[in-house]
């Protein structure tokens, strides 16, 4: 089968913190959107959400014929998904709701329109088990804002046909979005993962009386948050290496994972491992030496820094606070 994958019309079903994001964007990008949500007064929050995304979508840049009044919200579930060319549910994350709600959203939409999930790490497998069609359902996961941030985790289960999830890809691209396919069915799936386990830790500290919730945000954001947003974790600490990169850096603090400076049961260093680290890092790195990359990594880090000195004075901030 070929999925429908030049779309104009995009249904969204749920319109919460999420669900609006995926309206925003779809908006933005010059959509026809139809929306549903069966919680009472969710029209008028949706489209007030949609208002306080709009001028920083304005700014991001519109496509021609973008318009807020595009979206039009629907009583059911069927009117919402009948002529849509792709469906994106944003339901709370409950399985036997998302179950249910999928048997529903399938059997009324066209068999060749691919449908998303938004889930955060519930198995596609499990609650796409009673979907028609279910070789067109993948998971497609963002982050919040989702008319902003442009990762999206795509994830097929047992059922979905590889040329679904490539399919919905390209969709997700047209969306101006950077899709990652999660190749593996796992709860959680990638980023999340990495989320849980440092949410995790900051718990245990808060548990612990070591530090306050501002004081672990602080850690983030004067740090390794900034490093984040345009250099990874392995990136970053092959550069951490010095020249001698990454073999050195995991000879150095590798055995470090054994100390207790975390709750969660480290990964056995075994040279396997390293040697992934270590391949997969110098793939990342390419031909470039350890300086250039530096340099790369200190502009990057001078422009993040003077953008957000900028935007938090217009918001009347100081750069500390
Ligand atoms: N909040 C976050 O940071 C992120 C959430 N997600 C995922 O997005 C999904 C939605 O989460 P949020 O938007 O945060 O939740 P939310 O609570 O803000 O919104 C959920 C919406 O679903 C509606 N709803 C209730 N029953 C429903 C049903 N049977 N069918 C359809 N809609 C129904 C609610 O009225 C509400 O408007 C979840 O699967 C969550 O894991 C994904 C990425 C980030
Ligand atoms: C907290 N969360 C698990 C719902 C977060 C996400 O899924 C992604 C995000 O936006 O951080």
């Amino acid at each position: 089968m070929s999925f429908i994958t030049q779309i104009k019309t995009f249904a969204a079903l749920g319109s919460g913190v999420i669900g609006s994001g995926w309206v925003a964007r779809a908006l933005a990008h010059g959509l026809d959107v139809v929306a549903w949500d069966p919680a009472p007064g969710a029209e008028a929050a949706l489209r007030a959400r949609i208002a306080n995304a709009w001028p920083a979508l304005e700014k991001a840049g519109l496509a021609p014929g973008a318009a807020q009044d595009r979206l039009r919200f629907v009583a059911t579930i069927e009117e919402c998904v009948r002529d849509a060319d792709f469906i994106q549910e944003s339901a709370p994350e409950r399985l036997d709701l998302k179950c249910e709600l999928h048997a529903k959203i399938s059997a009324a939409a066209k068999p060749n329109a691919l449908i998303g999930s938004s889930t955060s790490g519930l198995l596609p497998s499990e609650f796409y088990a009673d979907a028609t069609h279910p070789e067109r359902c993948v998971v497609g996961h963002p982050f919040n804002p989702v008319y902003l941030l442009p990762l999206v985790e795509v994830v097929g289960g047992a059922k979905t046909a590889p040329e679904a999830v490539q399919a919905a890809i390209q969709v997700y691209e047209s969306l101006g979005m950077r899709p990652l396919h999660v190749r593996k069915e796992v709860p959680g799936f990638i980023a999340d993962r990495l989320l849980e386990a440092l949410w995790r830790e900051a718990l245990h500290l808060i548990n612990d009386g070591i530090a306050s919730t501002g004081e672990i945000d602080d850690a983030i954001r004067f740090g390794a948050g900034l490093r984040w947003s345009f250099m990874g974790t392995f990136l970053t600490y092959t550069l951490a290496g010095g020249n001698a990169g990454m073999r050195h850096f995991m000879a150095q603090f590798g055995p470090a994972l054994q100390l207790p400076w975390t709750y969660l049961p480290a990964p056995e260093l075994t040279e396997t491992l390293i040697d992934r680290v270590v391949e997969g890092t110098s793939e990342q790195q390419g031909s470039r030496s350890i300086a250039e990359l530096e340099r790369y990594r200190d502009d990057c880090l001078l422009a993040v820094l003077g953008a957000i000195k900028e935007t938090k004075s217009k918001h009347g901030f100081a750069f500390a606070d």
